[in-house]
């Protein structure tokens, strides 16, 4: 894996957090955040990529399963913000296991 994976993950935690702060109105994160339904819709959305990953495995379109891991990872990282978690949450509980 090269460096770069964890540098956009970083980058783009640090980008979903500038918007939960300051919540532009162009920003589709921001509306997540700021929608009454915002985290429901984050999790119907992991569940159908979920699924959307799921065919794609099944169908060896790594193409289409690289575009759904995006989608998981992107919302995935929205609800550990909701959640005031961070992605070093993520990355200790990853490393614990090791
Ligand atoms: N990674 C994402 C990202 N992934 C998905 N989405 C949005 O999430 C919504 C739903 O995504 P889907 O993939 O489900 O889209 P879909 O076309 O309905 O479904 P698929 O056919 O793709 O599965 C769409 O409006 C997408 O634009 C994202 N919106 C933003 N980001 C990142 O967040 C950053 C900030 O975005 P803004 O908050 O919009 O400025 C961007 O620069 C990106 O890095």
């Amino acid at each position: 894996m090269s460096d770069d994976t964890g540098d956009v993950i970083d980058e783009l935690f640090a980008v979903i957090e500038d918007r939960k702060a300051n919540l532009p109105e162009d920003s589709y994160t921001a509306s997540l955040f700021t929608h009454e339904k915002g985290e429901n819709a984050v999790l119907e959305k992991l569940g159908e990529e979920t699924t959307e990953l799921i065919l794609a495995a099944k169908d060896d379109d790594t193409d289409e399963l690289a575009h759904e891991s995006a989608d998981i990872v992107y919302h995935l990282l929205v609800l550990l913000s909701m959640k005031d978690m961070d992605v070093d949450d993520l990355r200790a509980e990853l490393a614990k296991r090791r």
